[in-house]
């Protein structure tokens, strides 16, 4: 029998939070706990009001949320138990009737305003930040806004009765977002050894080739870095800290990789070891995959 999870979101129904749990946590009943900020997400997570939390950390067009590596150094209790790479599909809708010669401000969240830039550009567009990208489409229908425009789902404009004003307006087709999957309690979800991917974050001085060292040192380990962020740091710091992913189908060469890296540098905080996500490039595949096998079919 599906048993019922709780999970903590940023943003409510039919955000892509909200679809990135439900399809993480699939078959599983996924209860979803919705947050009006990442903080809030986070603080419910540490509270134990939720089972997991999932929280998006990088887009393909907007880049790295980075307030949220900073989160994830404050609740160093929390560890990445998964991930999931959702394709973000971004649409224009207002109330029907509306055309899009009416609308005079467009409101969504910023990360997703900003995946929208060209066409918002192109149709001087000016735009207002919300928290949500389905909760603006549910103020424009509870409000009965004219001349106002949301940018979300297809699964939100269905929900909150709204119009299509334009169809997949994001600045590419291949738009999609990171999600990670936290746990407040590692003990309960001790990493398997199939896990294949360690998400680090490395405290490193702003002196010297430091991160050339690390660098050269996953090299010769033969571990995948699919991602370096740096991470700003508190004013007057005499160090940095950079956001590094680690692959290695082999968990001991990863764990023996990890504790390499430990005398190289200031401080190491290991966020999570879980397995990796197809990436986009491998969900591009899959998809264009499908659709040749539909024409020939
Ligand atoms: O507003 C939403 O629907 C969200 O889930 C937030 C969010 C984000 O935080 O980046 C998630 C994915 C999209 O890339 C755009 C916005």
């Amino acid at each position: 029998m599906a048993t019922e999870i709780k999970i903590a979101i940023q943003g409510g129904a039919a955000s892509f939070h909200d679809t990135a749990a439900r399809k993480y946590f699939a078959p599983e009943k996924a209860e979803i706990l919705p947050c009006s900020s990442f903080d809030q997400l986070c603080e419910q997570l540490h509270l134990g009001e939720a089972t997991y939390g999932v929280m998006a950390i990088q887009n393909a067009l907007a880049g790295s949320i980075l307030t949220n590596y900073t989160l994830l150094q404050e609740y160093q209790h929390f560890q990445i138990i998964g991930e999931l790479w959702l394709p973000i599909d971004q649409n224009l809708m207002a109330l029907p009737g509306q055309r899009l010669e009416d609308i005079k401000t467009v409101i969504s969240h910023p990360v997703a305003l900003l995946q929208c830039g060209l066409f918002l550009r192109q149709h001087h567009l000016p735009t207002e930040e919300r928290q949500d990208t389905a909760d603006s489409a549910r103020e424009i229908s509870a409000k009965g806004l004219k001349g106002v425009a949301a940018i979300a789902s297809s699964q939100a404009a269905e929900l909150y009765g709204m119009e299509m004003l334009q169809e997949h307006v994001a600045d590419r087709k291949d738009n999609y977002t990171r999600f990670l999957v936290l746990s407040s309690q590692p003990q309960a979800q001790a990493p398997k050894p199939t896990a294949n991917k360690a998400s680090l974050i490395v405290q490193i001085p702003h002196v010297g080739s430091w991160l050339g060292a690390v660098i050269n040192k996953l090299y010769t380990e033969d571990i995948n870095i699919p991602l370096i962020q740096s991470i700003p740091a508190p004013a007057g710091n005499t160090s940095h800290n950079v956001a590094i992913d680690l692959e290695c189908d082999d968990y001991y060469r990863l764990l023996h990789a990890i504790e390499e890296l430990k005398p190289m540098v200031e401080d190491l905080q290991l966020l999570g070891l879980y397995q990796k996500a197809l990436t986009p490039q491998q969900l591009e595949e899959c998809r264009e995959g499908e659709l040749s096998t539909s024409v020939n079919s």
